[in-house]
This record gives structure tokens, C-alpha cells and sequence, in this order.
């Protein structure tokens, strides 16, 4: 079972990026003025395709990759000015694995959490460990751990110095299931105790199940930013298909409040209305009672809501008709 996440209240920003530009040494443009706060508490989804610019925009605040232009503070600081003392508030779990194969797990996470400032605490380490399931192999060298177990070091070594701040790029492409659930409990347990989340994806479903809020990417612009839920209701929509048993001539005037038309030859009337709060199963749950009032009979009924997933695509389809 997915792990599901109440809502925060909305609170300051603890990111702010504004006209972020990154344009890559040949003139790909990766990141085309991108502004974007997110919100101290939330979890955040940066949902996008492949090459939409998600990496280069973790790597600008996690400083692996030089803006062009733009600015970044992070919690309250200019990034320019106060790299130093901000970076040590973010933590990053990277896509790449990017791990010394001969090191211990121990050492690794030990290393990391002095990297950032933090004192040394057999205390947190055991229980960074045993929150990942590895405590068992804290004294193995990572070149004999599976690959699921090597992407849990990663997160280990993300956590290792507490940060306020957690990027999480594309943390479950690859994994397991297991590891994924784990991954999402991980999430949950991090935000209740205060911690900020961006994640990036281009699993819809990933976002539909834990963000608050998502931010859709494409060309290395941001084409929404929106409350999970309010970008089902400006765009979710939901569309049933009753199959008659015998053709309609026209609809019914008994319906005409209703968005319907008739198709295959009056045979099946569709429906499409609402707007991804629940208004649209209410609306296809009366249209069925008068159908049934005046005689007009279903023998198939097909209602589907449209996802995250198809907002996207209808997202990117408007992008490329204005473009
Ligand atoms: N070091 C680099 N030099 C030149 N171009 C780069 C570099 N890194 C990334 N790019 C390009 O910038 C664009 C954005 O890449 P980026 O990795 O940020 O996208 P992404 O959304 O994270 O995609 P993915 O999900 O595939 O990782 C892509 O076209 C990519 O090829």
C-alpha cells in the first residue's frame, strides 16, 4: 500500500529561485529562466520528461552545476553570498551512484556527516543506518552490495548531516519495490519531523501519491506550479461513456444541464465535465438515475478520470501548439 501524506499548511519559503538560466558550454539552453519557491514543511515534485532540466536545476543549488544567470536563496541566503552555510542545510540524494566501491558504508556515512559541519554521533549513524535497513552491512565495502542496496547508502549518506532541506532525484527510477516503500515511509517520517522535500520525477504517479505541491518541467521552463489537488481541479476531468441499448435521436431534454453528446450513431452518449473534485462521478451518477427515469437503457458504463498523467500530456501538447 502506498504511503499517503496529509497536507501542510502553507508556510515561508525556504527556496527561492528567480530567472534561474543555465545554458550548457555548445548553447543548449537547460534551464530557461526559472523561477520557483518552494515552501518550508512541503514536499515538493518537480515532474518532468527526460532532459527537461531537473538535474541541472538540483545541481544549481547544490552547486555541481554554475547558473548562467539568475538567483538562489536558500533559507533566507544568497546562495552566492553564503554558499557555505546554506549548502551545509541541503542534503542530496543523486541519481548517479558516484560511491568509492573500496569504502566501508560506515566510513562513508561518517565522512559525509563531517563533510557538512555536523559533530560526530554513533547515536544518529545507527539510526540513519537502521532506518535503511543497513545495519547489518555497515562495516562492508560497497562494491559487494546489491544495487538496491547501494542506492540506500546514498540516501544514508544524504541524511547524514541533517539537513532542513532534501533533494531527491529521481529517487525510485530503477528500485525495487520494497526499497520504494520503504523510500516513501522514509519521506513521510522526514517531513513530520520538519524537513522539506523536492523531489524530481517523471513517474506522475509518484507525485500524485506524495507530493503537496508539483511543479511540471519541460525545456527548462516551468510550465505549472500548483497545489497537487488544484491541478486536478483546473484540469482533471472525467469522461463516461454510457452504450445505449437502443440509439438515441437527439439527447434527452431531461440532460441538457449536463455536458453530453451523442457518438456511433446516437449509440453511445459521453459525458465530459467535473473537475477532478469528485463533481463529475456526482454528475455521472444522476445523468445514469434519469437515464433510468425515462427508460432509456445502458447495457455498458465506462468512467474514467483523467490522472496527472494526462494533464502532462495535454500540458505539453498546449506548450507545443504555442510554440
Ligand atoms: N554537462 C552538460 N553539458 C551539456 N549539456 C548538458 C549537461 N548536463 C545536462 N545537459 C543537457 O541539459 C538538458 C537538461 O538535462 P537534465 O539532466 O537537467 O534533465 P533532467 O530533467 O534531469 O533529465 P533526466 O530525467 O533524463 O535526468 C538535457 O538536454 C541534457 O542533455
Amino acid at each position: 500500500m502506498p504511503v499517503r501524506f496529509a497536507t501542510v499548511p502553507v508556510m515561508e519559503p525556504i527556496l527561492e529561485i528567480q530567472g534561474l538560466t543555465k545554458s550548457y558550454a555548445g548553447g543548449l539552453i537547460a534551464l530557461d529562466h526559472v523561477d520557483l519557491q518552494v515552501r518550508k514543511g512541503e514536499i515538493f515534485a518537480l515532474l518532468g520528461p527526460n532532459g527537461a532540466g531537473k538535474t541541472t536545476l538540483i545541481g544549481s543549488v547544490c552547486g555541481m552545476v554554475r547558473p548562467t544567470s539568475g538567483s538562489i536563496r536558500a533559507f533566507g541566503q544568497d546562495m552566492r553570498k553564503n554558499w557555505r552555510e546554506a549548502r551545509q542545510r541541503i542534503g542530496l540524494v543523486p541519481q548517479e551512484l558516484g560511491l568509492d566501491m573500496f569504502d566501508t558504508v560506515d566510513r562513508q556515512i561518517r565522512f559525509s556527516r563531517g563533510l557538512f559541519g555536523r559533530p560526530p554521533s554513533e547515536e544518529r549513524i545507527v539510526q540513519i543506518l537502521a532506518s535503511l535497513q543497513l545495519l547489518d552491512k555497515r562495516y562492508e565495502q560497497l562494491r559487494k552490495l546489491s544495487g538496491g542496496m547501494k542506492r540506500r547508502v546514498l540516501i544514508a549518506k544524504a541524511l547524514s548531516h541533517d539537513p532542513d532541506l532534501l533533494f531527491l532525484d529521481e529517487p525510485t527510477a530503477g528500485v525495487d519495490v520494497e526499497l520504494r516503500r520503504d523510500m516513501w515511509r522514509l519521506i513521510g517520517d522526514l517531513r513530520e519531523h520538519g524537513v522539506t522535500i523536492i523531489l524530481t520525477t517523471h513517474y506522475i504517479e509518484e507525485a500524485e501519491e506524495m507530493a503537496d505541491r508539483v511543479g511540471i518541467i519541460d525545456n527548462g521552463r516551468i510550465l505549472l506550479v500548483d497545489d497537487k489537488q488544484a491541478i486536478m481541479t483546473r484540469l482533471g476531468r472525467t469522461e463516461a461513456r454510457f452504450t445505449l441499448e437502443n440509439p438515441l435521436a437527439a439527447i434527452p431534454a431531461a440532460l441538457e444541464q449536463f455536458h453530453l453528446s451523442l457518438q456511433d450513431n446516437g449509440s453511445t452518449l459521453v459525458y465530459r465535465g467535473g473537475d477532478g473534485t469528485g463533481k463529475g462521478k456526482a454528475e455521472v451518477a444522476q445523468i445514469a438515475r434519469i437515464l433510468i427515469q425515462h427508460d432509456v437503457t445502458f447495457v455498458a458504463l465506462d468512467q474514467k478520470e483523467s490522472s496527472l498523467e494526462d494533464i502532462f500530456v495535454e500540458l505539453m501538447h498546449e506548450q507545443e501548439a504555442v510554440s
